[in-house]
Order: C-alpha cells, then structure tokens, then sequence
C-alpha cells in the first residue's frame, strides 16, 4: 500500500528537467530521508510528493524558508497549521483575538518545543533557531498522517535537532524530509534515499546503506 506515487515522471521546472523519470512511492509508516548534495533536487521531490500527498491524506508541511508571517506573534503563527479547518469568518475573529481553547492548545504544542514562553512575541524578533521551532509547532498543531519537512532542524543543534525528530516520530506516523546530516538521518530514517545527477542512486532500509553508499552520494 502507498500514501502517495510518482510513476516515471519528469519534475523540473519549465523545460529544465532536475529529476527526469523519476519513480518514489511513500508508504504508511515509513520515514524516509532524502540524502544529496545541494541542488540536486531534493526541495523538487519534496514538492512533488507534497502535491500528491495533499490530495488524499492531511499533510503537514515544514518548508525549507519556514514560510512565516514575521509581524504576528508565535502563537497566530502555529494557529495557521489549522486555517483551512475552519471559515473565513472564525479564522478572522481568532487571528483578532485567540480563542482560549485554541491558546491552551497552542501553548502545548510550544511547551515541548522551548516556546511556550514566546508565544506573544513577533516571529520577527526570533532566532533562526527559534523560528525554526515555530515553523515545526505549526507542523505539530496541523497534525495529520504525513509530515513533509524540508531540512526541518537545519538552524538547531544536534542534540536538539534529536530531540526534535523524536517529538516528530511521536506526532506523525510517517515522515519524508530532506536532512544534510548524515547522522541524524540514520538515526531518524527507516528508509535512506540518495539523490545524485538527476535521478535515484540508492533507496533502501536506512540499515541496508553503507558508509560508502553514502561516500558515492556526496563524492565529486
Ligand atoms: N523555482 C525554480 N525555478 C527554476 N529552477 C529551480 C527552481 N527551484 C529550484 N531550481 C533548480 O532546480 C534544481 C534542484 O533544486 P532543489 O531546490 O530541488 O535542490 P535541493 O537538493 O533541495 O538543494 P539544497 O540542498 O541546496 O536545498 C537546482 O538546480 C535549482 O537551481
């Protein structure tokens, strides 16, 4: 069984083809890290699958820039996780003032996160690190079956960055990110993908991948 499948197909943008041909399912349960060197078309994938996952299944997104809203507070950032959960008119009066179950919901999304603290405080006023924190809280309070981040925990340190994945592990039953640790995504992944000149190098059981499979990826 499969969330969701690309079947040969040529993403890219316009009449740049990045990934010609590509073939990728997701399936329930499975957390699969997308490993390769920058450009080569992993945010391309992430994309992709996001479009096709959307359709069928609640999805979370964690995109690679965060995409927040720098003047609102903390709090009115994670409350955008659950806008297309309600109307215009609910979505308006909240944004005006916070309903108090939707607040309390928040703060403990942002307890475990270390930004329980900050919830009134302007995103703009943040750390990249703490920013980053957000764009996952948002994650966490959307919910759903699929969690698609793209270098999620990127701007943390490695402990942290552990810490974080867990909490994710917990939150979501299935997961596909990009990370640039290696590390970290054998500790995370149950399903390691390497990405290398347009197309799929290897795509196994993260405990299939050798240390030289890994070397191939990222070698000149
Ligand atoms: N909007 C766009 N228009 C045209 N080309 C793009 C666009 N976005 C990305 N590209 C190109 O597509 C290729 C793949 O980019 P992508 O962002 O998917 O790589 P990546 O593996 O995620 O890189 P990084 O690790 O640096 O984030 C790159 O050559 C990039 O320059």
């Amino acid at each position: 069984m499969t969330l969701a499948a690309l079947d040969r197909e040529t993403l890219g943008y316009g009449r740049a083809a990045v990934l010609p041909g590509l073939s990728f399912a997701l399936a329930p349960g499975e957390r699969v890290v997308l490993l390769g060197r920058s450009g080569v078309g992993k945010t391309t994938l992430l994309n992709a699958m996001h479009d096709r996952l959307a359709r069928d299944h609640r999805t979370a997104l964690v995109p690679q820039d965060h995409a927040l809203v720098p003047q609102l507070s903390v709090l009115k950032n994670v409350l955008m996780g659950r806008l297309d959960d309600h109307g215009a008119l609910y979505n308006l009066t909240n944004l005006l003032h916070v309903r108090r179950a939707d607040r309390a919901g928040v703060v403990d999304v942002l307890t475990p996160l270390g930004l329980a603290e900050l919830a009134d405080r302007p995103v703009r006023a943040l750390s990249g690190g703490q920013k980053q924190r957000v764009a996952l809280g948002r994650a966490w309070w959307r919910g759903g079956a699929v969690l698609i981040g793209d270098e999620p925990v990127s701007a943390v340190d490695e402990t942290h960055a552990e810490a974080l994945l867990g909490q994710m592990r917990d939150r979501f039953p299935t997961a596909l990110l990009a990370l640039h640790d290696v590390a970290l995504a054998r500790s995370f992944a149950t399903r390691l993908v390497g990405l290398r000149r347009g197309g799929i190098l290897f795509d196994a059981p993260a405990t299939e991948v050798s240390d030289g499979d890994i070397a191939a990826l990222y070698a000149h």
